[in-house]
Formats: structure tokens, sequence, C-alpha cells
């Protein structure tokens, strides 16, 4: 299976509306296209009304096919009404356009009108790399700088939560640090440790943690042979819990310009999915994300009726 099928399986379940924050911009309208080419969902668009519909004209686009476009003055009202949308059930998804993450985050996480929940916001990466033989997710890219332990348990739950509306029933997390050794000196090699210990004792759930490993004990069997170490997730993981968004956000760009990966991306924890990649990242990746952020709406529909 690769990120296309993925796509392809959002055609299973009702279509979603989708509500991009900055939508005036020549790419993000080239984006929506390919995604109502797709079938991928209906779109409300906010930004500056006349370059909106510009942008749609050129792309050949009405407001007839499946897209509101809602004028707002600047990019802070653009992510507030785009924020509002999703939160009063006008829309299902939330989209970041052509603004800085740090803009989009700041309305979802604002008290009175964002997204937020009693649980931590997170971003969740899924690759597929070529020449790699299976997905593989990554968190956190975007939001949580320097997570302390605390966070860092409920990042892995928000990625255990996306890979399994994903197809994975019990991911396997390598919790990353820069040896596989417990080091008093190295945060990671601690957090790591006890978050092994913390899964051990069902304190985090449907999955399997291990840690600390590098990254090539984490994702080659080989590096892991080589180096001794054992266990299920040693050169299986499906999961990476990086130590710091430095880290994670510089993996995820490595991985999307040296090594040519597909990727898509949301934000998981908020009051609904996040669809957010970074502003460079290819129209495929929109499409992609927002396919992610339907399979998890899907999967907490499911529960919430009762299923898995
Ligand atoms: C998931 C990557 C988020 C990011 O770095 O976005 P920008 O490149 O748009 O800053």
């Amino acid at each position: 299976m690769n990120l296309d099928d993925v796509m392809q399986q959002v055609h299973a379940h009702p279509q979603k509306t989708i509500a991009v924050a900055a939508a005036d911009n020549a790419k993000v309208i080239e984006g929506v296209k390919e995604a109502l080419d797709c079938r991928l969902g209906s779109f409300r668009l906010y930004g500056e009304e006349e370059k909106i519909r510009r942008l749609l004209h050129d792309a050949g686009l009405n407001e007839y096919n499946h897209i509101k476009v809602i004028p707002t003055r600047d990019m802070e009202e653009s992510a507030r009404l785009a924020v509002t949308a999703v939160r009063t059930g006008k829309a299902d998804i939330l989209m970041k356009g052509m603004l800085p993450t740090s803009d989009l985050l700041k309305s979802v996480l604002n008290k009175e009108y964002g997204l937020r929940t009693n649980k931590t916001l997170s971003h969740v990466a899924m690759f597929e790399i070529p020449e790699y033989e299976r997905f593989i997710f990554l968190t956190d890219s975007a939001m949580n700088i320097a997570p302390d332990l605390t966070k860092k348990a409920d990042i892995i739950a928000n990625a255990v939560h996306a890979a399994r509306s994903m197809g994975f029933e019990h991911p396997k997390v390598a919790a990353l640090a820069a040896v596989e050794v417990v080091n008093p000196d190295m945060q990671s090699t601690l957090d790591a440790a006890v978050l092994t210990a913390m899964n051990n004792r069902g304190q985090i759930k449907h999955c399997t943690v291990d840690g600390p490993l590098a990254l090539d004990n984490a994702i080659s069997t080989e590096a892991a042979a080589y180096k001794g170490i054992q266990g299920e997730v040693a050169g299986r993981a499906d999961i990476l819990l990086v130590p710091t968004v430095e880290i994670g956000n510089t993996l995820y760009k490595s991985l999307v310009y040296f090594s040519k990966a597909k990727v898509g991306g949301i934000i998981a924890g908020a009051k609904a999915p996040i669809v957010l990649t970074s502003r460079a990242d290819s129209n495929k990746s929109k499409l992609y994300s927002i396919a992610m952020a339907c399979h998890m709406i899907e999967f907490e529909q499911n529960i919430a009726a009762g299923g898995r």
C-alpha cells in the first residue's frame, strides 16, 4: 500500500468539508483544485476575496464547484474564521494555507474560539520513503518544541491514534536518542527509558514502545542486529518519536528533500484534525494530509459508535 492508495480509500466514506486559512495564494488554490479533482471533499476558502476569486477563475474553478469563499481582512482574521468554522461544525477539517504554522496555531489554541481539548496537540507525519518497505510515522516535527516526559507520552498517544486510524492496529514506537543506552547526561535517553517502562506498565496503550534507540537501530534490522539490539521494535519501528522539534523538523525535511519521500501531515489532539504540511511541500502532500484527516475522522466516529 502507498499514500495514493490511502487517498483512494477516502472515497469509501462521506465527503468532508475543509476550511482553509489564508487560501489567497496560487499554490494553495492549485492544491484545492487537485483535491477537488480527486473528490477529496468540499472547501471553505478564507482570505482576500478578490484574489481568491481571480485565482479560482485562473484555475477554471468557480464557487459552484464545492467551494465557498469567505472574505477576510488579514491573515489573523482568516485563521480565526477558519478555526471558528470547524468549531461550529461548518467544516470538518482545518487546513493551513499560506501562513506561518505559528499564526495558525495561535488561533487553534485560542481559549474562546479555538480547537483545544484536554489533550496535548502534536504533529504526526506519515512518510512513504523510496526503497523503504513500509510507512514511517514521525512525531513531532512542528508543534512541541522541547517536550517533557508527560508531553512525550501524550505525543506518542496522538501518533498511535493517527497510526491506528490508518490501519496500524498496534504500532511499534521507537523513542529516539543519539545512542541506544541510558546516559544520565542525555535527557532524551532517560525519557525514552521511562516511556518504555510506562508502556510496559500499561500507561501508554495500543502500541509497543522501546527506547532509547538511535535512528539506525529503529529502522534497520541490519543495524540493530549489528549493534546487538533486540526486541520487537528494533529495526521495525512504525512511529519515530523525536526528542525535540529541531530534530523532527530537520528529519521531516531531509526525508522530503534528500530522499524524495512522499508525506502527509496532520495535527492530532484538537477537536478536529488539522492539515498541516510545510508551505513548500507539494500539492500531493496536501492531498495525502487531507486523506489522513478523513481517515482519522472516520476512525473516531467508529470508536464513538462503539467500534475498536
Ligand atoms: C511539518 C512542517 C511544518 C513546517 O516546518 O512548516 P513551514 O516549512 O511552512 O514553516
